[in-house]
């Protein structure tokens, strides 16, 4: 890739104050570290150090040209350099036109809320990819482009506007006709403005409750963060290429605040509502949830059909109904797109359903607060009249006051309480597992017959295995689709669900089923 500078400092200023130089520029990048002969180095503020400080180091290290946003730095950086109010907020801008607007060649879904984007973007990707289209796919647990599917281990769920546009033309690359994209608050935000340039065809909202409210400063501020999500489907509208000329407007009508979300839509963007309670486009009616999955009647301006998820708990269908609307909006038929939404037993790490052909259920989930765990248990233990079992730890060196609260929900909805390692981290971790105990043992357990201590995580979940009887829900609980438990500073390499699977196999379970 390469793009000359002014080209580039053109989306953040007028000609007369483009700086005299206009060298080729090889990159975008933030992090002076990173910086390879040619790069723009764009230096902000940040909440630990100041990006200013290094424009000495980018320079070194062959950066061609500078955006920054302290005027303390004004005539002294030896290289052309752009002065802007926000250079954070200036990356997207520059990243979109670097990589030649990636997203204004495919249609792009964008997907936001409080709780459901990973799970709905995974969805959407499936529904659509039913109807024949290649998809590309960004979210906290995966990434995605065509048929290749690898971890996003870069700790953020939405990834710097560098990284979101790169991904973007990598898709466009591989033929994608569609990128799905997890679109999270902190992105969305003016300040740091990580999804501008992308193009967004379809917005989706999940749901809003409050959440990060340390960043967002007030309910109304995340709402409107969120909302900003709906405003970007005006971006580009007047030069659109007639496949981006439709924009398409996707709310939970059972959420209170989606009226808002609608009202942020361009006029001419089309309004579609889901809803498993209000009146809405698409509708789910009967739900019923049981330990094989979610069964409900979907009525839909596309037809009506019944559905049979094998996803766990009550809000996956919001999550579904989200998913089977972008693509019946798109024009795959109902009919296709439940087909492959009902082979889904999952997202990675999400209350993903384990199959092995055993006669209990097994679900690996993230859950790992105590909010979490009251909410998924209260979820599954109408599930099952017999045992529900859980494995579970603690991180060490994090919130040490979760544990016996962990440890208390845990003890009063399940029958068995198995107490393991999470990232121990530089703790002990018998006394983390002593830690939870105390919870567990409030609420009624006892140590050795109803509450089991197994520091080693593969042991605990045989263990757990070994006592689940025909009927039974195994809850492994904490590490979802992490790749790693942290000992002292190591991460030793885990996977949860295929740590799952290799025990149901030495139990002499065999492959899932066919679906
Ligand atoms: C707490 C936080 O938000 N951190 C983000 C932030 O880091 P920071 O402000 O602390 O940066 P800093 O360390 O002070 O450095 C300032 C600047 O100097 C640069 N630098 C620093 C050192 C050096 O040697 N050279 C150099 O150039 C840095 O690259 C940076 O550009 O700026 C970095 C670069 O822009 C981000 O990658 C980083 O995101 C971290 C990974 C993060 O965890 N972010 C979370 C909060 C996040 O983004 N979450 C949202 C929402 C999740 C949700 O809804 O649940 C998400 O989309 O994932
Ligand atoms: N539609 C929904 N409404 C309410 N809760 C949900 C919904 N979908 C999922 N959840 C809950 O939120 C948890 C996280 O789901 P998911 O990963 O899909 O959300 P997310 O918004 O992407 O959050 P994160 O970015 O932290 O992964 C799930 O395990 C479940 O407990």
């Amino acid at each position: 890739m390469m793009a000359h500078l002014h080209d580039l400092l053109r989306t953040l200023c007028d000609p007369a104050h483009l700086p005299r130089a206009n060298p080729a520029i090889t990159a975008i990048v933030y992090d002076s570290r990173a910086v390879m002969p040619g790069a723009l180095f764009v230096a902000y503020r940040g909440f630990h150090t100041d990006g200013h400080l290094y424009i000495p180091q980018a320079i070194e290290r062959g950066a061609a040209a500078v955006v920054y946003e302290d005027p303390a730095w004004d005539g002294r950086i030896p290289v052309p350099a752009l002065r802007t109010p926000n250079a954070r907020a200036a990356l997207a801008p520059l990243a979109a036109a670097f990589y030649g607007y990636p997203g204004r060649q495919m249609r792009v879904v964008g997907i936001t809320g409080t709780d459901g984007k990973t799970t709905t973007t995974f969805l959407t990707s499936v529904a659509l990819e039913a109807g024949g289209a290649v998809t590309g796919l960004m979210g906290t647990v995966d990434f995605k482009i065509a048929g290749r599917l690898w971890a996003n281990d870069s700790r953020q769920s939405t990834p710097e506007a560098p990284e979101v546009q790169a991904l973007l033309r990598d898709m466009v690359h591989a033929g994608c006709a569609y990128a799905v994209v997890e679109a999270t608050s902190h992105a969305l935000s003016a300040r740091w403005n990580r999804l501008a340039g992308c193009a967004f065809d379809i917005a989706v909202l999940t749901n809003v409750t409050q959440e990060h409210l340390d960043f967002h400063g007030t309910v109304e501020q995340y709402r409107r963060d969120k909302a900003r999500l709906f405003e970007m489907l005006a971006e580009f509208h007047d030069d659109a290429t007639p496949f981006k000329q439709r924009k398409i407007a996707i709310v939970n009508a059972d959420d209170p605040n989606h009226r808002m979300f609608l009202d942020a839509a361009p006029p001419y963007a089309e309004r579609l509502t889901y809803a498993i309670h209000a009146n809405a486009d698409v509708c789910a009616r009967n739900v019923r949830s049981t330990r094989d999955g979610l069964m409900f009647r979907v009525t839909t301006p596309w037809g009506a059909a019944d559905a049979h998820l094998r996803l766990t708990g009550d809000f996956n269908v919001w999550n579904a109904l989200a998913a089977l609307t972008v693509a019946c909006a798109e024009g795959v038929p109902l009919s296709v797109c439940l087909a492959a939404l009902e082979r889904v037993p999952g997202v990675r790490g999400r209350m993903e359903r384990i199959e092995m052909g055993q006669p209990f259920t097994v679900l690996v989930d993230y859950a790992h607060t105590p909010g979490a765990f009251e909410k998924l248990m209260r979820i599954v233990r109408p599930l099952t009249d017999g045992q529900l079992i859980v494995v579970f730890g603690s991180a060490g060196e994090r919130d040490r006051a979760k544990r016996p609260l962990q440890g208390e929900i845990a003890g009063r909805f399940c029958d068995l309480v198995v107490l393991t390692d999470e990232d121990p981290r530089l703790e002990d971790r018998e006394a983390i597992i002593a830690e939870i105990a105390v919870g567990v043992e409030a609420a009624g357990k006892r140590i050795g017959e109803t509450c089991l201590c197994i520091p080693d995580r593969a042991h605990a979940i045989r263990t757990a295995f070994a006592r689940a009887r025909p009927g039974d829900i195994v809850l492994l609980l904490g590490k979802g689709h992490e790749g790693s438990i942290i000992y002292g500073t190591t991460p030793m390499p885990w996977n949860e669900a295929a740590e799952a699977r290799r025990a149901l196999a030495e139990l002499g379970f065999g492959a899932s089923p066919p679906f």
